[in-house]
């Protein structure tokens, strides 16, 4: 009975409705006590509670109406059948894939009209407020239909609503209860006609199929009226592509069934190789985020950043795990307060908790075209991967706020604005120049700063980036380019701040990265450190410190379970005395095994005790072996550069490398330990659950959990 609880959330993630509707039967009988399960049936199911028509949609005005209507015009449809064609909008880059369709998405926050609707759909009091993706269909004729079908792909949400925007012309959307069992007669019909919405509740797939169906009526010819949906839903960032257990009657595709069991989510983990997890590739491959394989940790190069791919092609650039491990090191040992990264090469479907520890807030702005747009003009300098920049802090600085600057501007800038608590304010900023951008590239630069300045930003002002100008002189800012003067002229002349770095800071031998500040004499400890001191890069990072006195909130705490202490013998009794009868009164599965839910969870915070944790500074896998490595490799960098002699500077650099490699093995091996269990590899650790647990601040597994 210890194992109640674990078993239970077990159980919970991996039951298909099939077998939670057994699971309570064999519960009720059980806790009634008296031979009669509780009776579930999907019959007397009021289609009125599945569906709502919603119609008309506050904010969603004319001008935006245009905007979304423009931005859907830009997109290059694929065919679905029956005339009809789709695009897929989603923050990940898992496709979306039905019958024979495979949907490649496009990053929706490319969409901004899009995304205010969603913003809108998403507040809406009937909505469960967390669309994320969109399906974009468009139905070019009144007799392009959608067949019956359920919107039950394991990538989409069956824990949120799904809810269809229309615009355009008019059509019908028809609803079929699968307990009626008839495909023929609808059970509701309602209208998708201009800027009206139809939500479908969570768990309405399970119920009922929808279809759009061919418009009724004498005119057996074609009108050409052009209607869009615009289907919002939230996906599931973790979904396995085994063969699913009771296959919807959907448009799942079928996958050959393997033994492999994994949990994917966008995570390091998800990301390793196969030989780190200690699985034939044909299983990993099988391992699927969202459907797309796991790409390989490729190996080490000097490639400045923190993704390390060359694949322009691929969606899901594999991080450079060295990179991320040793930034993690010099995070662990030095507790920087803020961190500024350039060309950190991330992508929508990498997350910020891949590459820091929890306790950053991390503020990003990655390469897409509108920070890096397509110049027709100059096809051969355009790079769709690289670029993006980054500002992480500190969650525990104890400060009135630190925000975002969103300034819409085509170039890699990105400013934050710190309020402390006595009311100062300081604006830290990071610039990615492109060496080969021209003017365009100044005047959105110049935007950026404008109208920091214009809304008060800029009074205490620090602005960090690699600017690329490796032909000025510094510190006499002198330069023969024209470009690149007229930077230091705005930099300099008209926003009066200073460049304070004047050694090189790439490889090189260039000054790259520089330091513009107008308050430098708040700029204590300025240094360049060594190349590899921050982590593996061509670059070498620069440190210092803000006089400004800012606190740390003391470390956060989380509450959790300590079941060891659980009264599990109050626990059963308090079980046994529920009225289940009543409880489950609802008649409904889905329903049901919700208030089971509550009741259980109820119980155990009456029963099972608390105990208090700190929240870590570094992940679980960094632990005292990993920080003794770290240092050993400090040790052989500081040697060799500081060896007087050739033979020792060889022999120091020989060692720094080798710690280098055992520093990351030696993560990678607890990044694995900490999820795949010692006992049996096909299982994963208990360690990673209670990491999982921990993260997610609940002591559930999340839902997202498949296997
Ligand atoms: O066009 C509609 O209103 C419904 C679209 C739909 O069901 C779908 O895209 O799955
Ligand atoms: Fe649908």
């Amino acid at each position: 009975m210890q194992e109640l609880p674990v078993a239970f959330e077990e159980l919970l993630a991996q039951a298909s409705l099939e077998e939670k509707q057994a699971m309570l039967k064999a519960l009720t009988l059980n806790l009634l006590q008296d031979g009669t399960a509780a009776n579930f049936s999907t019959s007397d199911i009021d289609i009125n509670s599945l569906v709502e028509h919603v119609d008309s949609l506050s904010g969603l005005d004319d001008s935006l109406c245009d905007s979304i209507m423009e931005e859907i015009q830009t997109l290059d449809l694929k065919k679905k059948g029956r005339g009809v064609k789709t695009q897929w909008l989603s923050p990940t880059s898992d496709e979306y894939n039905y019958g024979n369709v495979i949907n490649k998405p496009l990053p929706i926050r490319d969409y901004p009209g899009l995304c205010k609707l969603m913003e809108i759909v998403n507040s809406h009091p009937s909505t469960t407020g967390d669309m994320d993706s969109c399906l974009v269909t468009r139905y070019p004729s009144n007799k392009s239909a959608l067949r019956l079908h359920k919107d039950q792909e394991p990538l989409i949400s069956q824990t949120s609503s799904i809810c269809t925007v229309s615009l355009g012309a008019p059509r019908e959307l028809s609803f079929f209860l699968d307990s009626k069992g008839d495909n023929v007669t609808p059970d509701l019909v309602l209208p998708a006609t201009h800027r009206t919405m139809n939500i479908m509740k969570p768990g309405a797939q399970s119920k009922m199929k929808h279809a759009v169906l061919p418009a009724d009526g004498d005119d057996v010819m074609k009108t050409p009226n052009v209607r869009f949906s615009l289907s919002f839903r939230k996906i599931t960032p973790a979904f396995s592509n085994v063969e699913a257990k009771s296959p919807p009657s959907g448009h799942v595709k079928k996958q050959p069934k393997k033994n492999v069991v994994l949990v994917a989510g966008d995570s390091f983990a998800a990301r390793l190789d196969a030989k780190l997890l200690g699985k034939n590739k044909q299983d990993v491959r099988n391992i699927a985020i969202g459907g797309r394989k796991i790409p390989q940790v490729q190996k080490d190069n000097e490639d400045f950043g923190f993704i390390n791919t060359r694949d322009l092609t691929s969606n899901s650039p594999p991080l450079n795990m060295t990179k991320v491990h040793e930034m993690n090191g010099y995070i662990f040992s030095n507790r920087p307060d803020i961190i500024l990264l350039n060309e950190t090469w991330l992508k929508c479907s990498i997350l910020s908790k891949e590459i820091f520890p929890d306790s950053y807030k991390v503020f990003r702005l990655d390469r897409s075209t509108k920070t890096h747009p397509y110049d027709p003009n100059r096809p051969k300098k355009f790079r769709k991967n690289g670029g993006g920049v980054l500002i992480a802090c500190r969650s525990d600085l104890d400060i009135a706020s630190c925000k975002f600057s969103k300034i819409n501007v085509q170039a890699e800038v990105l400013s934050v604005t710190f309020k402390t608590k006595c009311g100062k304010t300081f604006c830290l900023s990071t610039f990615y120049r492109v060496g080969t951008l021209g003017s365009d590239n100044l005047d959105e630069f110049h935007k950026h700063m404008t109208s920091l300045a214009t809304s008060r930003k800029l009074g205490k002002h620090i602005l960090i980036g690699d600017f690329n100008f490796p032909e000025i002189s510094w510190p006499d800012a002198t330069t023969s380019c024209e470009l690149h003067g007229k930077f230091l002229d705005f930099l300099i002349g008209d926003l009066g701040h200073a460049q304070l770095i004047a050694t090189p800071t790439h490889k090189s031998g260039h000054i790259l990265d520089l330091f513009f500040t107008n308050v430098p004499s708040l700029i204590k400890n300025l240094k360049v450190l060594d190349q590899n001191a921050f982590c593996l890069s061509d670059h070498q990072a620069i440190s210092f410190d803000i006089e400004i006195e800012v606190k740390y909130k003391t470390s956060p705490k989380m509450k959790v379970f300590n079941y060891d202490n659980g009264d599990y013998r109050a626990l059963n009794e308090d079980l046994s005395n529920v009225n289940w009868d009543r409880a489950f009164s609802c008649n409904d599965p889905c329903g049901a095994w919700n208030i089971f839910r509550n009741i259980l969870g109820q119980l155990c915070e009456r029963r099972i005790p608390k105990k208090t944790i700190r929240s870590q500074f570094q992940p679980p896998w960094y632990d005292s072996d990993c920080d003794r490595i770290r240092r050993k490799k400090e040790k052989w960098r500081i040697k060799a550069k500081e060896a007087t002699n050739e033979q020792d500077c060889e022999t120091f650099t020989e060692r720094f490398r080798s710690a280098r490699k055992l520093f990351k093995k030696t993560l990678n091996d607890k990044l694995k330990l900490n999820f795949v269990d010692d006992s049996d590899p096909a299982l994963i650790s208990k360690k990673f659950w209670t990491h999982v647990k921990s993260r997610s601040k609940s002591t559930r597994i999340p839902e997202t959990v498949k296997y």
